[in-house]
Parts: structure tokens; sequence; C-alpha cells
């Protein structure tokens, strides 16, 4: 695999791993405490990133040679990739779901950037929105949703169908606007060690998240309003650039860990927001000589 597609499998298998070592995030995995996710770790995370080295190859090679016009036949072709990737994902964490979220998105993303890189007339986002134009009627056709055994539905089917919310897949189908117009321009502005620029970038992303993932663990969507002030707060303390903010956090921890809340949706996007800081070049320096920025 010639050395700019080898380099997009690697800025996504970094954004994975970036992602999991940040600490102290609230209600995640990281390398100090696995929060409330008893069944795992930071290195079952690694495992499982790395188990994902083919599935982003495969990505890559479908956006650098895609010539149909109509992108959603390349996202359909992406989507049997993915549904294997999922599996070598599961085989990797013995059945538990590390990177689902990320599978979905990542891979999105990738080929879309591969796809960027040879057809550089066009966006990013102008991409991932014709890949994805229509995916939310498809995927969330009440027929189809009705006709499925309730045991069969996943969480984010079930909350579309109680609060009628979109979650990832309305994300996406909009071009990643939490990415691209909430962490991007976060990353941009944060400041102090990678740990700290990731660790403010991932509240500014919390604030603005409608984490399904959140709903699914509260059981209730109201707890979206209450993580989006939380946030906030310790955004309007300092962040991690102040005492007062990183005790906030602290705290913060300890709640998500009480009340078992996960932010796995918004760790998806910090996920997708690292990977664009290293394509452009924002995060980590050496970045600044690769090719094909965004
Ligand atoms: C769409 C996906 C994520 C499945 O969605 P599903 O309903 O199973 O899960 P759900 O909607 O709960 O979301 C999955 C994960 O997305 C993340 N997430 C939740 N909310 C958000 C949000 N607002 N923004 C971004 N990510 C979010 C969380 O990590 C969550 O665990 C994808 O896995 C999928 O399409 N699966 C079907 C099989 C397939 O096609 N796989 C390959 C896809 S390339
Ligand atoms: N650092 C992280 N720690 C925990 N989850 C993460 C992290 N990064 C991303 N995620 C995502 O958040 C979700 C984890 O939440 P959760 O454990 O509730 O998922 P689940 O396996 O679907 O549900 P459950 O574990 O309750 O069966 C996963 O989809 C995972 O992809």
């Amino acid at each position: 695999m010639e050395q700019t597609s080898a380099k997009l499998v690697n800025d996504a298998i970094r954004a994975m791993i970036y992602e999991v070592s940040v600490n102290p995030k609230p209600g995640l995995v990281d390398p100090v405490s696995s929060g409330p996710h008893p069944d795992m770790d930071v290195f079952l995370f690694i495992d499982s990133a790395l188990s994902l080295h083919h599935y982003f190859e495969q990505s890559v090679d479908l956006g650098m040679n895609f010539t149909a016009t109509d992108l959603t036949l390349m996202f359909k072709k992406l989507r049997t990739f993915g549904i294997e990737a999922e599996k070598t994902m599961f085989k990797a964490t013995n059945g538990v779901n590390t990177h689902k979220g990320a599978v979905f998105s990542l891979g999105v993303l990738t080929c879309a950037e591969a796809y960027r890189i040879k057809h550089p007339q066009l966006d990013l986002t102008t991409i991932v929105k014709r890949m994805l134009k229509g995916l939310t009627a498809s995927d969330y056709d009440i027929e189809k949703l009705h006709a499925k055994p309730i045991e069969q539905l996943t969480a984010g089917e079930k909350e579309f169908l109680r609060y009628g919310i979109k979650g990832i897949r309305g994300e996406a189908e909009a071009g990643y606007p939490t990415v691209m117009q909430i962490g991007v321009p976060a990353l941009k502005k944060s400041r102090g060690t990678t740990m700290q620029r990731l660790l403010d970038t991932f509240m500014h992303i919390v604030a603005q998240t409608e984490d399904t993932n959140l709903i699914k663990r509260a059981g209730r969507h109201d707890v979206v309003k209450e993580a989006h002030q939380q946030a906030k707060r310790y955004l309007e303390l300092g962040g991690t650039q102040t005492q007062a903010g990183r005790d906030y956090l602290a705290r913060l921890n300890q709640e998500y860990l009480l009340n078992n809340y996960s932010l796995g949706g918004s760790a998806d996007l910090l996920i997708l927001t690292i990977f664009i800081g290293l394509r452009q070049g924002i995060l980590r320096p050496e970045a600044m000589q690769s090719e094909g920025m965004i």
C-alpha cells in the first residue's frame, strides 16, 4: 500500500489509541480507570484498534479507487466491510463492544478522505453527505423497525422509536457537524499539553452532543441537558488550565462512575476530531508535513 494510503490508515488507528489514552474522561475507559465499563480496559481498546487495521486498508482502498458518481454506492460497499470489521472487533475483544460506533464513523471518514485525495475539488463534509444521503430514512424506516423483534432492536433504533432522535446516524448523515463545527475548532483553539488539549476538546464535544449512549445508560433523555450544563460549567471554570476546572472534572468522573453513565458517543466524536486534527496538522506538529491536507 503506497505511503499516502498507509499514513491515512495509520492516522485512523492513532486517533483511536489517542482517544482511549485521554485521562480523566468522565464515564469512559482511560489508562487510569475503566469507569462504568467493568468489561473493558485500555488494553482491550488497543487490541480492538489494531484489529481494525485491515478494515481501514479496505476503506482507504475503496475511497481511492471508487469511480461511480453515486457515492451512496461507495457507502453501501463500505458497509459490507464494516459488518465484517465489527465481527473482527468482537473477536479481538471477546464480544465486548469497544469501537462499534468508531467502526462506522471512522470507516466513513477514512473512505471519504481517501476519495477527497483523488477528488481535491470536493471537501470532506460534502463527500460524507453524498455517501450517507438517505441513511436515516432507510435505517429508521418505521415499517422495518416495527417488523423487528424488540430484543433485536439496537440502542439507537430503540431511542429513535422512543424519542425520535437520530443519534450517530443523524450526525453522520449531516456530515458530522459536531466534529467539524465544534470539535475541530475547539482543538485548534486548545492550549497546553496534548492531554490538556484533548480533554478540553472532549468537553466542548460533550457540551453539544445528544449522546444516545448516555441516554441508554441513564434510561431518560433529560440526562443530555444535565451533561451539557456540566460540560459548560467545566469550561467556564477554565477547564484543564485551572485547579477549579480540574477539581470539577474529578468530581464529574466520580459522579459518572456512581451513576453508571457512559459518554460513548462523545468519545467516538473525539476519535473523529483527533483524526482530522492529525490530518490537518493541528495535533502533533510533525503532522504538519503530512500530505493530503483536508
Ligand atoms: C450505525 C451503527 C453505529 C449502529 O448503530 P446502533 O443503533 O447499533 O448503535 P447506536 O445507535 O446506539 O450507536 C452506536 C454508537 O454510536 C455512538 N454514538 C451515540 N450517540 C452518538 C452521537 N450523537 N454522535 C456520534 N456517535 C454517537 C456511541 O458510541 C454508540 O454506542 C453501525 O454500527 C451500523 O450501522 N451497524 C449495522 C451493521 C453495519 O452496517 N455495520 C458497519 C457500518 S460501516
Ligand atoms: N474510551 C471509551 N470508553 C468506553 N466506551 C467508549 C470509549 N470510546 C468509545 N466508546 C464507545 O461507547 C460505547 C460504550 O458504551 P456501552 O458500554 O454502553 O456500549 P454497549 O456495549 O453498547 O452497551 P453495554 O456495555 O451496556 O452492553 C461503545 O459503543 C464504544 O464504542
